[in-house]
This record gives structure tokens, C-alpha cells and sequence, in this order.
């Protein structure tokens, strides 16, 4: 056994609220984000968890999911790691729009197939694939090799970057990926074998609210 992983989606957006398409723009968390980025923490913190050192994305729904995080584990100045590789997937142009009106526009099928597809990108913007481009690289060069030496790493990062992160390690099809959601403010804690494998994975609370 090596070390551990825990990915957790940042908690609820502005955005995520009014139901728009946020990718690369950067609006805040709301109140009940921040209460979802408590609530991961406090479950971390039951968990029993030290973490070694954070990443995060470039955007500030994720370093305030962190922040909260890190504060509730009792570990406020972890070493914090930003990088844009970890960013949202680009929504291109539907970033701003509203996803009821892009599904009246286009139909409830196309918006579903840009959201939630492997290789088929929004206008103007990164598919899943696109996303895994940055994110998977990223992770085996910087994070992954600090899993293998037995540290405890925390990523607080998006939907759609840790979607395609997730896809790899959980070993989903392009088939399997398209019904992989994730609920916002959720730890899933993933222990790895020697070769980088999964040894385990743990989700500490509902996952299945993710839409
Ligand atoms: O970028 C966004 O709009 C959200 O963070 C994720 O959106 P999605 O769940 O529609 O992919």
C-alpha cells in the first residue's frame, strides 16, 4: 500500500445556483457551499485524516473549498499547490448561459452529450478528453508521484476535471463516464497499491445527489 488521495469537488457556485454553464469563469461559493465545504471537512476530520501537502485549481470556488477544508482538519497552512491543470473543463461558449435554456435551445440530448460525453466538446470549449489532457499529466507528474512515496494528498478541484481523473482510476468506459457525477463538497478517498493501482476507495457522504 502507498499513500492516499482524497479528490473532492468544490462546493456549490453562484453559478451552480442560478444554473449556469461556469467552466474557466470564477464566481464564489455560496452559503451552502461553503456549509458543503464544512460539512467534507468535518468529515475528513472524523476520518482522521493528515494530509502532506494540497492542490487546487487556479479558480476560487475550489481554493475556498480548500481553505474551508484545511481549516476544518486542522491543518490551515498546508502547503497549497494552485495550478490551472486542475481548472473546470472550458465551457467555451455556453459559459453563462443558462443550461434550461441551452437544453430549450439545442434539446435536452445535445446539452446532455456536452456535458456529460468523452470526446465530444461544447462550442468553442474542451470535452472530457481535452480536460484529461491537462489534468491526467499534471497529476502523474506532480501528484501521483507523492501518493507512491506514501504522502497524503488533497485535491479540491471541479466536476469535470475530477470527473476525468475519476474515470481512470474507477476504470470507466467512455460509456461508463457518461452517467459519472459528482456531488459537490464530497471527499472520495482513494488508497493506491505500490503500481499506482486502486487498493481502495471510500466515499464520505452522498454521492448519489450528484446531478
Ligand atoms: O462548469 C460548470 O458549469 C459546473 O461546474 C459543472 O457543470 P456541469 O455539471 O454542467 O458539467
Amino acid at each position: 500500500m502507498s499513500g492516499t488521495l482524497v479528490l473532492v469537488r468544490h462546493g456549490q457556485s453562484d453559478w451552480n445556483l442560478k444554473n449556469l454553464f461556469t467552466g474557466w469563469k470564477d464566481p464564489d461559493l455560496t452559503e451552502l457551499g461553503i456549509q458543503e465545504a464544512n460539512a467534507g471537512g468535518a468529515a475528513l476530520a472524523d476520518y482522521g485524516i493528515k494530509f502532506d501537502v494540497a492542490y487546487t485549481s487556479a479558480l476560487v470556488r475550489a481554493q475556498h473549498t480548500l481553505k474551508l477544508i484545511l481549516d476544518k482538519v486542522g491543518q490551515p497552512n498546508l502547503e497549497t499547490i494552485r495550478d490551472q491543470a486542475l481548472n473546470e473543463r472550458d465551457y467555451g461558449d455556453l459559459s453563462g448561459l443558462n443550461k434550461d435554456d441551452a437544453r430549450a435551445k439545442w434539446g435536452e440530448e445535445q446539452v446532455h452529450v456536452w456535458r456529460r460525453s468523452y470526446d465530444v466538446p461544447p462550442p468553442g470549449g474542451e470535452s472530457l478528453r481535452d480536460t484529461g489532457a491537462r489534468v491526467w499529466p499534471y497529476y502523474l507528474t506532480e501528484i501521483l508521484p507523492r501518493v507512491l512515496r506514501g504522502e497524503k494528498v488533497l485535491v479540491a478541484a471541479h466536476g469535470n476535471s475530477l470527473r476525468s481523473l475519476v474515470m481512470v482510476l474507477d476504470k470507466l468506459s467512455k460509456e461508463g463516464v457518461l452517467a459519472l457525477n459528482l456531488a459537490t463538497g464530497v471527499p472520495m478517498v482513494y488508497k493506491l497499491n505500490a503500481d499506482s493501482t486502486v487498493a481502495s476507495k471510500e466515499v464520505l457522504g452522498d454521492m448519489s445527489g450528484a446531478h
